[in-house]
This record gives C-alpha cells, sequence and structure tokens, in this order.
C-alpha cells in the first residue's frame, strides 16, 4: 500500500494515496481513507470537546478506525482516552504506526470486531462510522455508551426510501421517499437509535442531527434512565403523505390513527414510521459548537452547524422549487418566502438540508397562498 502523511485538524495521519485508476472510490484502498469526510471529523472534534467540557476523564471508542484518524484527532485535539479498533490487520498496523507518529499516550489500538469490543467494554462516547449502515452496531453501541453516540450513516437510499425494502429490514420502519428526503432519513436513523437504547432502559437527546451529500450524522446525548426512556419514545410516531398535493401530518405514539385520505385534496396518503418526530437538535449545544468550530478554524463545520442551529425546528422541511413548479411559477430567493411567512404570522426559516429548502408551521394551503402572492407581486414590480 501507498501511503503519504497528511494533517488534518492538527493531527498527523499517515494514509493511503488514492489515486484515482486503481484506489478510487477510497474503500478501493487497502485501508480507508476519505479525505471529503474531513468536515464530518471537524464536526466531531468541535462536538466531543464540547461534551467532554463536562468532563474531560470520558473514554472514547473510534470502533470502526481504518487508519485511526477519528480517533486519532479526539486524543490529540480534544485529549480523550481514546481506543481505535478495527478488525483488519492492515489498518491495526496503520492505526499503531499513527499513535506512534503523533507521539500519543492516551491511546491504545485493539484488533476487533466492533461488536466484541463494544460488548466487552463501556465506554462514555461511542463513534460509529461504518461503510454503510450503523445498524448492525447499533445493539452493542447502545449497550456498550454511557454518554454519547456520535453515528455516521452512508446508506442514504434505505434511510430515505429509494430503497425501501433494503430500509424497512435494516431499520424496523416504512420510509418514504418524498421532496423532504434526507430529514426522511436522518428521522428514520434517529428513530432506530431511539428504540434500540431503550431497550437498555436508556434515552436518548439529539444534541445535533444533519444530512450531507452521501451521508447522516447524529449525536446524541445518552442517559440510563427507565422513565426518561419511556419519555424518549414519546417523541416516536407515523406521518402521512399526500403525493398528490404536498400535505403532510403527523402523529405523536406508537399506536396511532391517521386518515388515510388527505385532508385538502381527498387523495389517498402514504404512511412513514415509526420515525423521530422530536427535536433534531440542541439548540445551546449548537452555539457551543459553533464557538468551538470558530476558535479551532473549522469554517465549513461552522456553517454547518450554524445552519441546523438557526432551523426551525420541527418536521418536515418544504420544497420551494418543487412548490413553484406545482404552480407553474418562477421561485423568488428562499430568503424571501421565509419573511413573507413570518410577516404573516408563522414562524418559517431556511433549514441545512438545501438551499431551496423551508420549514414553517403553516400548512401546505396557506404556503401556496403566499408563493403565489410573492409571484403576483414580482410580476408587477
Ligand atoms: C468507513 S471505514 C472507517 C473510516 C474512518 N472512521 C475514518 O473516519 O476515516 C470502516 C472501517 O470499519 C472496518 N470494519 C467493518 N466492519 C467491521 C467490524 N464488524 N468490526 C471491526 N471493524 C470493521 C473496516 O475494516 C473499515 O476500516
Ligand atoms: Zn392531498
Amino acid at each position: 500500500m501507498l501511503t503519504q502523511i497528511i494533517t488534518e485538524g492538527t493531527t498527523r495521519v499517515e494514509v493511503p494515496v488514492l489515486d484515482e485508476r486503481s484506489t478510487f472510490p477510497p474503500s478501493a484502498a487497502a485501508v480507508f481513507y476519505n479525505p471529503a469526510m474531513r468536515i464530518n471529523r471537524d464536526v466531531s472534534v468541535a462536538v466531543i470537546a464540547c461534551f467532554a467540557k463536562a468532563n474531560p476523564d470520558y473514554t472514547y471508542l473510534d470502533a470502526l478506525s481504518a487508519s485511526g484518524i477519528r480517533g486519532l484527532r479526539i486524543a490529540k485535539e480534544v485529549g480523550l482516552s481514546t481506543t481505535m479498533s478495527d478488525w483488519d490487520e492492515t489498518a491495526f498496523t496503520l492505526i499503531k504506526k499513527n499513535i506512534a507518529l503523533n507521539n500519543l499516550s492516551n491511546c491504545t489500538a485493539i484488533k476487533r470486531n466492533a461488536n466484541v469490543a463494544m460488548l466487552d467494554s463501556s465506554f462514555d462516547i461511542i463513534d460509529l462510522d461504518p461503510f454503510g449502515s450503523p445498524a448492525p452496531f447499533l445493539d452493542a453501541a447502545s449497550l456498550s455508551t454511557k454518554r454519547l453516540l456520535c453515528i455516521t450513516a452512508t446508506d442514504t437510499a434505505p434511510l430515505c426510501g429509494a430503497h425501501k425494502k433494503a430500509g424497512i429490514r435494516r431499520y424496523a420502519a416504512v420510509p418514504l421517499k418524498t421532496e423532504y428526503y434526507p430529514e426522511m432519513g436522518v428521522r428514520v436513523l434517529i428513530g432506530a437509535i431511539a428504540r434500540t437504547l431503550a431497550k437498555y432502559d436508556k434515552a436518548m437527546f439529539p444534541l445535533l442531527s444533519y444530512a450531507s451529500q452521501h451521508y447522516f450524522r447524529v449525536f446524541a446525548a445518552v442517559k440510563k434512565s427507565v422513565e426518561a426512556a419511556d419519555d424518549c419514545l414519546k417523541n416516536m410516531g407515523f406521518l402521512s403523505h399526500c403525493f398528490n398535493c404536498g400535505a403532510r401530518e403527523w402523529r405523536y405514539g406508537l399506536a396511532v390513527h391517521i386518515e388515510e385520505k388527505c385532508p385538502l385534496c381527498g387523495h389517498t396518503t402514504s404512511l412513514a414510521g415509526p420515525l423521530w418526530l422530536g427535536r433534531l437538535h440542541d439548540r445551546n449545544f449548537c452555539d457551543g459548537v459553533i464557538l468551538e468550530s470558530r476558535e479551532r478554524g473549522f469554517r465549513e463545520g461552522e456553517k454547518l452547524v450554524t445552519a441546523c442551529r438557526d432551523e426551525l425546528d420541527i418536521p418536515m422541511h418544504y420544497d420551494y422549487h418543487k412548490i413553484c413548479k406545482s404552480l407553474g411559477i418562477t421561485a423568488m430567493p428562499t430568503d424571501e418566502l421565509v419573511l413573507a411567512l413570518r410577516e404573516r404570522g408563522f414562524q418559517a426559516s431556511r433549514t441545512h438540508f438545501s438551499g431551496v429548502s423551508f420549514k414553517t408551521d403553516a400548512g401546505m394551503e396557506e404556503i401556496k397562498s403566499v408563493v403565489m402572492e410573492l409571484a403576483k407581486a414580482a410580476r408587477f414590480e
């Protein structure tokens, strides 16, 4: 394996050389390394630095470590006692080399099946960054974690409903492919995390959850408590979506009745769930992550977390372009629509999901009427 030494954050890491002919995608290399996931790792450093302010003695497990880059950064840039595990011999050797390269004494490398590592010991913070789905690791992680789960999922198609059967198999939830598919994916994922933790009498509180182009990422604080776990599950529920007019409604609870006909147009609706209908972010916590990111020079991370913090934290976002297309009109800038909704007394914001997405507590009919008004006003300008 041809390697090179790169610097990410303040950490030096020996990684495979990615040459476009033989080692693309990054999973084709002898040890996985994807430079495009730097923002994911930057945000993780900032989140864990904030979280560990409560106690710098927290232990951290990078359960699917590859080169070790993630765990190394937490050990070096946050200072936590870190375990890095991968079942692959080449990866394990590289992790050990990388610990030596950074002169770190707060790191342990282990060569183990991630599930075995997690069932063997408990850790305050567990990070799952798998190839594809985290589903095979959720049980062991839920049992082992004491305080924080950091979970990446790159199987966006099953989570969003594009590969519905795979989504149902992995997450025991029915996803729907709608215009708000990334939020559907994030909420199916969080729902699966919440239900898995509940099996072990643990509750979950999302601190930051986001969708990027190729993956979803969730940071969830964990608390062992039967009562808190019961309360946590109250955030679960089902959503019905009308593919005719775009209206949606949701109901909290795991045994709910939802009308099968759309209240707006009478069309038969489709059902998704169970999924997480609670908050995606903790706004105060995000404030800290934004500051931490700024101090560390993580520009893209700061921008992403700011967008998450500032979005209205309710299900589900709308796609402005899709609404305009259904009405046969041209979209104004998204900010103008958000302002117009607010002027009419609704809550509204842009979202991190896309440049043309917005959230509001206005219903579909009200949104469409504001969109039409804006288009008319623009025509007479
Ligand atoms: C996507 S890579 C991890 C990337 C890394 N976290 C990073 O930020 O660059 C997934 C890694 O998990 C390892 N892996 C897959 N299944 C595993 C298992 N059941 N137990 C331990 N390691 C596993 C693979 O060898 C691979 O190195
Ligand atoms: Zn309808």
